[in-house]
């Protein structure tokens, strides 16, 4: 299999219409090149942009729907698009991410759980999802999750014990932070013997500087492939079954104990 990562640069100088027009003709351009295609977190206002969240939030089938599902039929490829802010008639904003088939169609919509920023930004901008959301694919199954999820290795244990062997993060991850960004990506790969695929943006939008450096990590830990801070298309060739071999031969998966006892308190 192979994918490609599209770290898109986020930066104030172009508007979210462009960076939509310019992000569909790169998708465009994986045709024949990738099996699946990976986009950044928020990539149409910035993740750190939270005064845009609600000017450019859009319903779930908005602009950003349209433009990608069918750049994901014009290539050919499963696309996870990255989120958008999408404005919920009935509720709060969502940072939703979309996943859609190689004939355009929706495969799933994921609601980010964890909102970042504590007592502002997104944390009190958006609503936070509840549902762990997996996409089977012809050889793996994905596990979605958003930037700050990365943090919460339960969230990840959930995704593996519904079927995923390929964890897809979409972020917008600053560079301040950027050491543990790589560190995150490889300790849920490998505790979960895993493949993570995580894509970040470049650039720099509300005074935030974007660590780029998306990355592919295999089920053992080593990194397939690393991206520089800018922006860039990150392809990669990995082996689904790989997870399953990986599982096999050192087990540590069938290990777990859950379920255990509160302390006493001696
Ligand atoms: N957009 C985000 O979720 C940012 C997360 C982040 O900066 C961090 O976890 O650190």
């Amino acid at each position: 299999m192979r994918a490609s990562l599209i770290q898109i640069a986020v930066d104030e100088g172009e508007s979210a219409e462009a960076r939509r027009r310019r992000t569909a003709s790169l998708v465009r351009a994986q045709a024949g090149v990738a099996d699946l295609v990976v986009l950044p977190e928020l990539w149409t206002t910035g993740a750190f942009a939270y005064e845009a969240f609600a000017a450019e939030a859009e319903p779930l089938e908005g602009p950003t729907y349209e433009l990608m599902a069918k750049a994901a039929s014009d290539a050919g490829v499963w696309l996870h698009a990255g989120s958008i802010p999408e404005r919920d008639p009935e509720g709060p904003l969502y940072n939703t991410s979309l996943v859609f088939s190689p004939s355009g169609d929706l495969a799933a919509a994921y609601r980010k759980i964890h909102r970042f920023g504590f007592d502002r930004g997104e944390a009190v901008l958006m609503g936070a999802g509840r549902e762990l959301v997996t996409v089977r694919l012809p050889g793996t199954t994905l596990g979605v999750a958003t930037c700050y999820d990365l943090r919460f290795p339960e969230l990840f244990r959930g995704l593996v014990a519904h079927g995923a062997e390929t964890l897809v993060v979409a972020a917008g991850w600053p560079e301040r932070r950027r050491a543990h960004w790589t560190l995150l990506a490889r300790a849920r790969a490998v505790e979960n013997q895993a493949f993570v695929l995580a894509c970040g943006t470049a650039g720099t939008h509300a005074g935030v500087p974007q660590a780029g450096h998306s990355i592919v990590v295999d089920p053992w830990g080593e990194v397939l492939a690393e991206a520089g801070p800018g922006e860039q298309v990150l392809t990669v060739e990995f082996d689904p079954a790989r997870v399953a071999a990986t599982r096999d031969q050192f087990p540590a998966l069938k290990d777990r104990v859950l379920g255990l006892e509160p302390p006493t308190g001696f």
